[in-house]
């Protein structure tokens, strides 16, 4: 599924309108009807229920009065809080607000202390609260009025539902600006916007529906939109069919460079991953002194000794060994566990230009990349790269805090620079292509946040490559996979949770994909 930023939804509503020559209020009436048909859809009956409309002076207002007209048809009592004057609205949101009026409906335009009491008093009384305030064409920060109308909303402790995107929530990015909207239910019109799957902003938006307005398909496809919502059905078709007359080396050869001495964890982990992700034969290589310490964590894994430093890390004698390893793999994984020994750093810069074969990079890879990415565009074939935050903040010069602001933005300029497939994880994990084609991933939970969830993706994704998937296919079967893991492991609680729970889960997740 695609999510349309705010300028894209602004031309595809632009287009329908002046080129097809569908009238706003039409599209209008569409989108309130949307919501309405949602609201009977999970409060049964409409008759005699109590709703709050919070309209602001825009055509998500107009949606709102919309809204107000059908649900007064089906015999709810409705008020509607308007935040401005009635005199301030215009076009086809001013029609709508026309019609409410002559219908009687009770329209509050919020000015005075006293209509604050009447919102309070309504909120209190209202079975639901409907957010209209603002949608695509909010800009800014939400201050004043709307910050006492939102705090309103949010502490009335009523079902609220957001018309198109809950206010306050920045439609490209998900960040709350200042303050939001918190819904339990948002439906929003024709694509979903990337800030509903953006944190913060997904939290803010609860339980998403996608209603149709009515816009031709063909003014959607027209504009090429490059965010894509990653669900299981993209997945399914993806993933390799296995023959039943398969056998081991049909499933791909894989090597992992992982691991030093006090990091052998990380480098069985990544190799039990690609294991469970279904790779045939795969081959973990360490520094000398751990090779027999992962030899017994892992029973059907490989296992090979490389160079290492007097400190147990790798050593830039471990190039050579790396490249004639990789000449006998379909795909090299390297990075977890490795450490970030002088020596280590230059072997895998040596490394990464040297491997034919295609890579995956993450974790002390990624760190010795730091002021070397333009090495990324020597690689023979498309490197994945898997950074968190914190590492995409060390390569791209910007705070974790900073990289988390803005995900997709970032993900994309440096796939782009770095002519590799970018991988930045964290809640909803982002993958961008070099073309500017970004997956937002909707799998996952928050007690995949602990150690060696990373290390797993790695594994994950290099299996994909080695059944023969190209590494854009298996960056985002990867991804999508290990979330779905993760989200079957959970099942049992996800405080104490452990990446093994994770890898465990990952032949049920793959199963379920390809079965329910
Ligand atoms: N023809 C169309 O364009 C359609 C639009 N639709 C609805 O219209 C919305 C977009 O409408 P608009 O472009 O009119 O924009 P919005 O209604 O989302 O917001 C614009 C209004 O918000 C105010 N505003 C913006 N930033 C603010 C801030 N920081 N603080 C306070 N007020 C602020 C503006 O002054 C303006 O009054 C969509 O989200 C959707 O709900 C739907 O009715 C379908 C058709
Ligand atoms: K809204």
């Amino acid at each position: 599924m695609k999510a349309a930023t705010a300028a894209e939804m602004r031309e595809i509503d632009r287009i329908a309108i002046s080129d097809y020559g569908i009238p706003g209020t039409v599209l209008m009436e569409n989108a309130g009807v949307a919501v309405v048909r949602h609201l009977e859809s999970i409060m049964e009956v409409l008759s005699e229920r109590k709703f709050c409309i919070f309209a602001g002076k825009g055509n998500n207002g107009g949606d709102g009065y919309v809204i107000a007209r059908h649900l007064v048809n089906q015999g709810a009592k409705v008020k509607v809080f308007l935040l401005g004057e009635k005199a301030s609205v215009s076009g086809d949101a001013r029609i709508n607000l026309d019609i409410i009026d002559k219908m009687n409906i009770d329209i509050i335009e919020i000015a005075s202390e006293r209509d604050w009491d009447k919102v309070r008093v309504a909120a209190t009384f209202a079975d639901c609260l409907v957010d209209a305030l603002v949608g695509t064409g909010f800009r800014g920060e939400v201050v004043g009025d709307m910050a006492r109308v939102i705090d309103s909303i949010n502490a009335a402790g009523k079902l609220v539902v957001a018309v198109d995107i809950p206010s306050g929530v920045e439609a490209d990015t998900g960040r709350i600006c200042g303050k939001a909207v918190r819904a339990a239910q948002t439906v929003t019109f024709c694509l979903p916007k990337p800030g509903l799957f953006l944190y913060p902003g997904a939290e803010f938006a609860g339980e998403l529906m996608v209603a149709d307005i009515g816009i031709p398909t063909a003014v959607v496809t027209r504009q090429q939109i490059k965010q894509n919502i990653l669900m299981a059905g993209a997945i399914r078709t993806i993933l390799p069919q296995r023959s039943p007359d398969a056998h081991k080396g049909i499933n791909g050869r894989l090597a992992v460079v992982a691991g030093s001495r006090g990091l052998s964890g990380a480098a069985a982990m990544t190799a039990e991953a690609a294991l469970r992700a279904g790779a045939g034969l795969i081959t973990l290589a360490t520094p000398a002194s751990i090779q027999n310490v992962v030899a017994v964590k892992l029973t059907e894994v490989m296992t090979t000794a490389l160079s290492e430093t007097a400190t147990g890390g790798m050593s830039q004698d471990a190039v050579a060994e790396i490249a004639a390893l990789a000449a006998k793999n379909d795909v090299l994984a390297i990075g977890p566990g490795i450490g970030r020994h002088e020596a280590t750093v230059a072997a895998v810069r040596a490394a990464i230009t040297t491997v034919e074969c295609p890579l995956v990079i993450d974790a002390d890879a990624l760190y010795a990349l730091a002021g070397y990415t333009d090495l990324l565009t020597e690689c023979t074939a498309l490197p994945v790269l898997t950074p968190h935050p914190g590492e995409m903040g060390l390569l791209t010069g910007l705070s974790a805090q900073e990289v988390n602001s803005d995900r997709v933005t970032i993900a994309r300029q440096a796939a782009g620079e770095w002519g590799s497939i970018v991988i930045l994880k964290g809640a909803h994990t982002i993958v961008a292509f070099p073309d500017g084609e970004v997956y937002i991933n909707t799998t996952g939970n928050v007690g995949m946040a602990t150690g060696g969830t990373g290390d797993a993706l790695t594994g994950i994704i290099a299996a994909m490559i080695a059944q023969g998937m190209s590494s854009h296919d298996a960056a985002l079967a990867g991804v999508y996979i290990h979330g779905l893991a993760g989200d079957i492991a959970a099942q049992a609680g996800m405080v104490g949770m452990a990446a093994t729970d994770l890898i465990k889960a990952v032949p049920a997740a793959l199963y379920g994909i390809k079965n329910c």
